[in-house]
């Protein structure tokens, strides 16, 4: 049977109280299967980064429930690396201690990093050097390029190999060369990994680039109005992204989103 990772059982949120309510999401049904790579995309404040915090047990939903590998989640969910459009580095921690962080967090990790450090930091530093980035190990972040931060962001997510990476519009501040760069890195990475993910963007190409299925959501309450499978094979080189059937998807969820916006 497949498995799921990620099942949102018809999960409503609503912000505020009394006459200030604001209903954000209205009764969604989302699953994510496991390894499997998911983009959400949307009207602007159709609910996306609520999404983003119900999945990761951040918010409690008001209506429905939130499964994660079959157990329902009452507060913040384990095993989860995320990534944020701002690169969240801290900026007196070079690159690779940086990376190292959720060693220093999250369990078993945590009380084995002592007596393993050589280990751990050798797998830190073998995932930079995936990235392309061994070489800025010892650099801080403000010496990095933004591009190379959001590199060393996403490294950290997964350091720890989650089962699961949130990513919310993580390469939204960057310039459209570097962001394709960083797709391909994505990609490879969880082809390495095969971690389940939800990434958040506003960039239609970017959705149908790296995800398996796209789901649209519509205007505010977020509702799903469009799930659309990607079955271009992988990898997928950044030539794909002139194929007809690659246009075809684009320009289909464009429809669906300008519907939605009314
Ligand atoms: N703390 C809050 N209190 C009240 N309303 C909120 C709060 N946070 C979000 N909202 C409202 O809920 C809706 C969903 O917000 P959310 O940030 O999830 O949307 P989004 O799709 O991520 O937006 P964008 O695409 O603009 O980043 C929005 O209309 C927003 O105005």
């Amino acid at each position: 049977m497949e498995q799921l990772y990620v099942d949102l059982r018809n999960v409503s949120l609503v912000y505020g109280d009394g006459d200030e309510q604001t209903l954000a999401i209205d009764r969604l049904d989302l699953k994510v299967r496991e390894g499997e790579f998911v983009a959400v995309v949307g009207p602007s404040g159709c609910g996306k980064s609520t999404l983003m915090k119900l999945v990761t047990g951040l918010l409690p939903p008001d209506g429905g429930a939130v499964f994660i590998q079959g157990r329902k989640a009452t507060g913040p969910v384990m095993g989860v690396g995320m990534a944020f459009q701002n690169s969240t580095l801290l900026p007196w921690r070079s690159t690779l201690s940086n990376v190292m962080l959720p060693f220093e967090l999250v369990q078993p990790h945590r009380k084995r990093l002592r007596r393993n450090a050589d280990e751990y930091v050798e797998k830190a530093r073998r995932l930079l050097d995936t990235v392309g980035l061994l070489e800025f190990a010892d650099k801080f972040p403000w010496e990095l390029s933004g591009g190379m931060q959001q590199r060393a962001n996403v490294c950290r997510a997964l350091v720890h190999e989650p089962k699961l990476l949130m990513l919310d519009e993580p390469f939204g501040a960057l310039d459209a060369f570097t962001r394709e760069e960083l797709w391909l890195m994505t990609q490879a990475l969880w082809m390495k990994q095969r971690f389940s993910s939800i990434l958040v963007t506003h960039d239609l190409r970017e959705a149908v680039f790296l995800a398996d299925r796209v789901i649209v959501l519509s205007k505010r309450p977020g509702r799903i109005i469009l799930e659309r499978q990607v079955d271009i094979p992988r990898p997928r080189a950044l030539s794909c992204t002139f194929e007809p059937l690659f246009s075809e998807i684009v320009h289909e969820i464009r429809e669906k989103i300008v519907e939605a916006r009314g």
